[in-house]
């Protein structure tokens, strides 16, 4: 095994911070201007050392020709109708991006409606949000440049395929929604913020407002149409089903938002700011905007309702007429969304054991109408509005493909049909399973797990594993289809399991609350021991099981590889938040406080500084840390890239020097790309490539053809 000679980063030991009496330094501070001479010549000499090592695999090149081969299946969503049309994204496999197409009915020939593709040579530009006017004629889309969060949005005539002139600039993290007159359009900026806003920069976003643009017109003439005191407030806004409202929904965390409404007057002429009426004006839960009948308004809430349920509030009457539930909370199903179709029908979506459910309501009486039968898997999207008969959803799982179902409503009858069911080249489903098994952590809490491997595993504790985690923000990782996974399994003869740790939605509340701010630690214990029950039920052995998780995922990893490097092989960090105490500071991270706490708090502080990735690296008691891969990408403004340079810099620094750390400690910088979302399909098979290179060769895995 060879040994590395990293990087040698300066150390500036003069910066060091006092939290609350404890002095804390912070070396590599220096690392976080993205733009600094000496912050390029680091990421450019740590590249240096990973790039060859990743080179060095003997089997590169079948990895890269099996990823592309299984990556190269037709990818289609769900049609959409809007107008008299339907639209369809669709990928033939390879294309850098999906593009959207267009046909008058289903069983017409479809033709390109946008290709995504013509805006750059390398597909680092992406389409992000989209929305269609009522009307179905014009077209408004964001476009995303090299993985960044900001966007540009233009409009597009949909008869002519022109775009209108304007371009609206500054957009993030923004709504897009149309007055039903199909020229007003509301969208969130950040006008004020100076400096650079390419996604590179990590300045904190501050001050958004919601506008009000008329099609046609310049940027320059739009109309502050909502602003609040609070400056890190990002406005959630949408014109209702029957467009005489805006509903707007602030929110300043990853938890819990408030509702105002704006009832619009008849003409709708919108020329200053709009008189809004407060329903919830404190963060004590999520409301979500379900549907409206008039005055009477339906939300997805967690309020008094650990698992959601639907209410109704009447907005003629807010404090007068009681809320009532709709759709109750279920003592034990989580209720995912709710979706109203066919004018009376409410759609609701459940997670039973991290496995879908889907079921129709009667909108009136909430009372059951039909079950749809749905394998273990997701329901992976819904499509259809409120006022048609016809909706579309589709469903996916570990070894199935979109499976795209067209429903029906006829005469009172519900007719759902495959519409279309995905091929993947010569996969065969059918030499692989799926098991779910329920481990039981540290506290003895039992945790889901999925595990898929070939059929007739043999459990010699000799099979290479990957485990992938999350746990955090409410997210649930519930199955999917993955080509990259699924070469792991059957060229590594390898083992995928996915562990449902807590913080995540997998259990409501409850699950999300059990691994939020001091009980932080449980996601890690969830995880540790999820390893540790794959090595004693002798489906893998340390040295050849691998971690893997990506931005709070990237944390769990982290965290765990400096808790117990004993349990692990090898460690996949991807974009990872890696300094607690500083995270904050940066583009979007303030919003984060709602997992995390914040060391501006002074208990918060001390939870945070015990698990920080950045602060507790530390000299194994015996052994050595895994051989640890970080991914990070230079316009990356979700999670900026100065948590992996700092966190990369003190690891080479306190363990890559020690006689017995033999394995890669290494990070993989990408240039024009970010957090992920958007990325084209040659840099996604290129990074899948690269961290299968690096466990390959870490670890000593064959490859088998
Ligand atoms: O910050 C988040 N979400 C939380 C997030 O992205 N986190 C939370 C921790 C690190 C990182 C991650 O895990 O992906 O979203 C901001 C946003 C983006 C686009 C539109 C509206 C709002």
């Amino acid at each position: 095994t060879m040994s590395f000679n990293y990087p040698k980063a300066r150390r500036d030991e003069t910066v060091v911070d006092d939290y609350f009496g404890v002095n804390v330094a912070d070396p590599y501070r220096w690392l976080e201007d993205p733009d600094s001479e000496e912050t390029k010549s680091f990421v450019d000499a740590q590249n240096e050392i990973t790039k060859p090592y990743l080179d060095g695999c003997i089997y590169k090149d079948k990895i890269k020709d099996k990823v592309t081969e299984l990556w190269n299946y037709p990818k289609y969503s769900v049609p959409f109708r809007h107008g008299n049309k339907y639209y369809q994204y669709r990928n033939t496999g390879l294309q850098n991006q999906s593009l959207i197409f267009v046909q008058k009915d289903l069983d017409d020939e479809a033709e390109v409606f946008l290709d995504p593709n013509k805006f750059s040579g390398d597909g680092t530009v992406a389409l992000s949000k989209t929305a269609f006017t009522e009307d179905g004629n014009t077209f408004a889309y964001g476009l995303s440049n090299s993985g960044s969060d900001w966007l540009e949005i233009k409009f597009k005539d949909v008869k002519t395929g022109d775009d209108y002139n304007e371009t609206l600039k500054r957009v993030k993290y923004s709504p897009m929604t149309w007055m039903h007159d199909n020229i007003g359009f509301f969208y969130g900026a950040y006008l004020d913020q100076t400096g650079k806003a390419d996604g590179s920069e990590t300045t904190s976003s501050d001050n958004q407002k919601l506008y009000y643009h008329t099609l046609g017109t310049d940027q320059s003439q739009d109309i502050v149409v909502v602003e609040f005191e609070d400056s890190q407030l990002r406005i959630g806004a949408t014109v209702s089903h029957c467009g005489e409202y805006l509903v707007i929904t602030p929110t300043k965390g990853c938890k819990n938002n408030l509702v105002y409404f704006a009832k619009f007057s008849a003409d709708n002429k919108i020329i200053k700011k709009l008189e809004l009426t407060p329903v919830v004006t404190e963060f004590v839960a999520d409301y979500e905007y379900v549907h409206n009948i008039g005055s009477k308004f339906f939300f997805r809430t967690n309020k008094d309702a650990a698992n959601y349920k639907i209410i109704a509030i009447d907005f003629n009457d807010i404090n007068g007429t009681p809320w009532t539930d709709l759709l109750p909370e279920h003592s034990k199903d989580v209720l995912d969304w709710a979706h109203v179709i066919n004018t009376n029908m409410l759609v609701a979506c459940h997670l039973v054991d991290v496995k879908n459910t889907l079921v129709i309501h009667d909108l009136e009486t909430g009372k059951k109408l039909h079950d749809f039968k749905v394998d273990l898997g997701t329901i992976s999207a819904i499509s259809g509005k409120y006022y048609h008969q016809q909706m579309f959803y589709s469903f996916s799982s570990f070894l199935t493909p979109n499976i795209i179902h067209k429903v029906d409503f006829k005469e009172g009858r519900i007719i759902d049909t495959v519409f279309y069911k995905t091929k993947v080249g010569d996969f065969d489903p059918s030499l692989f399973e799926i098991k779910q098994v329920f481990y039981k952590s540290k506290d003895d809490i039992e945790i889901p797990m999925f595990i898929i491997h070939k059929k007739n595993l043999q459990k010699d504790g000799q099979k290479p594993c990957l485990l992938y985690g999350y746990g955090g923000f409410n997210i649930s990782l519930t199955p999917g289809f993955s080509t990259s996974r699924l070469v792991f399994i059957r060229n590594f003869d390898g083992i995928f399991a996915t562990a449902n740790i807590r913080g995540g939605g997998e259990y409501g509340d409850r699950w999300h609350n059990g691994g939020r701010f001091e009980k932080k630690q449980n996601c890690f214990d969830d995880f540790q021991w999820a390893a540790k029950y794959l090595v004693k039920e002798n489906y893998t052995s340390v040295d050849k099981l691998s971690i893997m998780g990506g931005s709070n995922g990237g944390l769990l990893v982290a965290a765990c590889i400096n808790q117990a490097p004993e349990l692990f092989g090898a460690a996949i960090c991807q974009v990872g938040v890696l300094d607690m105490l500083r995270y904050h500071k940066f583009t979007i991270g303030y919003a984060w406080t709602t997992d995390y706490g914040c060391s501006d708090v002074k208990d918060q502080f001390e939870y945070l500084y015990k698990y920080s990735p950045l602060h507790n690296i530390k000299e194994p008691r015996e052994g050595q840390y895994p051989a640890t891969l970080l991914l990070t990408a230079d316009h990356d403004d979700r999670v900026v890239p100065l948590h992996s340079f700092k966190f990369i810099a003190e690891l080479q620094n306190k363990i890559g020097s020690l006689s017995q750390q033999k394995n890669p400690l290494m990070i993989r910088v990408e240039t024009k790309a970010g957090h992920g979302g958007g990325k084209p399909t040659s840099k996604l098979i290129d990074e899948v490539t690269d961290y299968f290179c690096f466990i390959s060769r870490a670890l000593g895995l064959k490859f088998l053809d």
